[in-house]
């Protein structure tokens, strides 16, 4: 008996050296060894696009599952929006509380919104938070109201639940859009999404005509309420401000009230009282214009991902008669001045106000005029002491025309500037 050592490739078949020389004459002939090596290799490689294949269909099947959830909860939510709709009309009741939805982790989920970092994500879950930010914003039934940061859609939830009859949403990030547009569709002709960023955009056409009150009237039925990125809030409120003493954006409708989330400490500098350890230029800017109330602070632990602070709402009534009476570019320009040097006598940081040449006499003068004591600390300047110190200033300024464009860092810069030529020339 010979060992069948060889492989016949033509019929695919064992066989000995003898029948090379037989039946198996000219075929394709290899080694056992050979022949093995080859078919494992072959194996391996099917072994692999296997491997590949099936987590390709995993794949697959997850993404079918993905879409099946999602279009049930879209299809149950535009179907329970109908019934409540049908609800109400049939029953004649003038409900404005949305119908059941699903939660905000269930919308985090279905559209797999990550929180990014650069647009401070830090988002609210719980409603009986967001219900109580809303409540800071007074009666919104049948309110307008420009909601900024939407995200996931808390805070608009409650305001949509507190009655609120138009409410302009302005998100920055388009994966939010899908899930305010169910949260639209739940509350039909309610809601108006804006994707854009809010820094720039205009709110002073926004909202009907027929909403607008004379300054000196009760504040108009339109709120800006925000759950704000952290990464804007202060350019925003500065922004705000300034538009609240032109009374320009959102203020063109008269004193349209803010219900805003700012980092903590923020929150503390924007009401800080006069001689208080917090008390900032922030708190004067916004003192001087509105009536600002920090409401309550919400521990970091409340928001999804939990951000290292915790955070305050704080509420801004705009004041009929503002505290100072000068444009708000100048009244900026006299606390910005005072405040740079905190620890230090006001009048350090009120000389900075004058040419280097005339600084002392000038300085003297303006306080003096205002009755402010140069030895006051800034974080002890009273609002009407800063109307004195803004109107003294404004007064100096009509008397000589450049003086408002003067800038010290500008002297400073040129003085070394001249003093590196001289330098080089010797
Ligand atoms: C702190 S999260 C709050 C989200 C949601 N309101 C909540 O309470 O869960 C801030 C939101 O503002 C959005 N945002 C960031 N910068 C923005 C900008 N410049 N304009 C409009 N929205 C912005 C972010 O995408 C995010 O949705």
């Amino acid at each position: 008996m010979r060992p069948l050592d060889l492989f016949c490739r033509d019929d695919q078949m064992y066989v000995c050296h003898f029948c090379t020389e037989t039946d198996h004459k000219n075929h394709n002939v290899a080694s056992f060894e050979e022949e093995i090596g080859q078919w494992r290799s072959h194996l391996g490689k099917t072994q692999v696009e296997l491997q590949h294949m099936i987590q390709e269909r995993l794949e697959k099947i997850q993404e079918i599952n993905q879409s099946v959830e999602l279009c049930k909860s879209t299809a149950c939510l535009r179907w329970r929006a109908t019934c409540f709709e049908e609800m109400a009309a049939s029953r004649k009741i003038a409900t404005l509380r949305l119908p059941p939805l699903p939660t905000i982790s269930e919308i985090i989920k279905l559209y797999n919104l990550r929180a990014q970092k650069q647009l401070s994500q830090n988002f609210l879950l719980d409603l009986r938070l967001t219900d109580k930010i809303v409540r800071q914003a007074g009666n919104l039934r049948n309110a307008c109201v420009c909601e900024v940061g939407p995200g996931p859609g808390g805070l608009t939830r409650s305001i949509l639940n507190a009655g609120a009859a138009d409410l302009l949403v302005v998100e920055k990030d388009s994966r939010f859009i899908p899930g305010l547009q169910l949260l639209s569709e739940a509350a039909p002709g309610r809601v108006r999404i804006v994707h854009g960023d809010v820094l720039a955009y205009r709110m002073s056409s926004a909202f009907p005509a027929h909403l607008t009150k004379t300054w000196d009237d009760e504040p108009p039925d339109l709120h800006i309420i925000g759950n704000l990125p952290f990464s804007v809030s202060t350019p925003l409120i500065i922004k705000w401000l300034e538009e609240m003493a032109s009374r320009s954006g959102a203020f063109v409708y008269g004193r349209t009230r803010l219900t805003l989330t700012f980092q903590k400490e923020v929150a503390e500098r924007l009401t800080a009282s006069t001689g208080s350890r917090q008390r900032s230029r922030l708190s004067v800017m916004a003192q001087y214009l509105s009536t600002v109330n920090h409401c309550f602070t919400i521990p970091g632990r409340a928001f999804l991902p939990k951000p290292d602070v915790d955070v305050g709402v704080v509420h801004f009534t705009p004041l009929v008669h503002p505290h100072i009476q000068q444009p708000f570019k100048l009244v900026e320009k006299v606390v910005r001045n005072v405040f740079q040097f905190r620890r230090k006598h006001c009048h350090k940081g009120l000389e900075m106000l004058f040419p280097e040449a005339q600084r002392l006499r000038m300085t003297e003068e303006l306080l003096r005029s205002a009755d402010v004591d140069p030895t006051l600390r800034p974080a002890d300047i009273s609002i009407s002491q800063f109307r004195a110190l803004s109107d003294a200033y404004s007064r100096l300024c009509r008397e000589n025309h450049t003086l408002f464009s003067y800038d010290f860092r500008q002297e400073l810069r040129q003085k070394r500037q001249n003093h590196r030529q001289t330098k080089r020339e010797t």
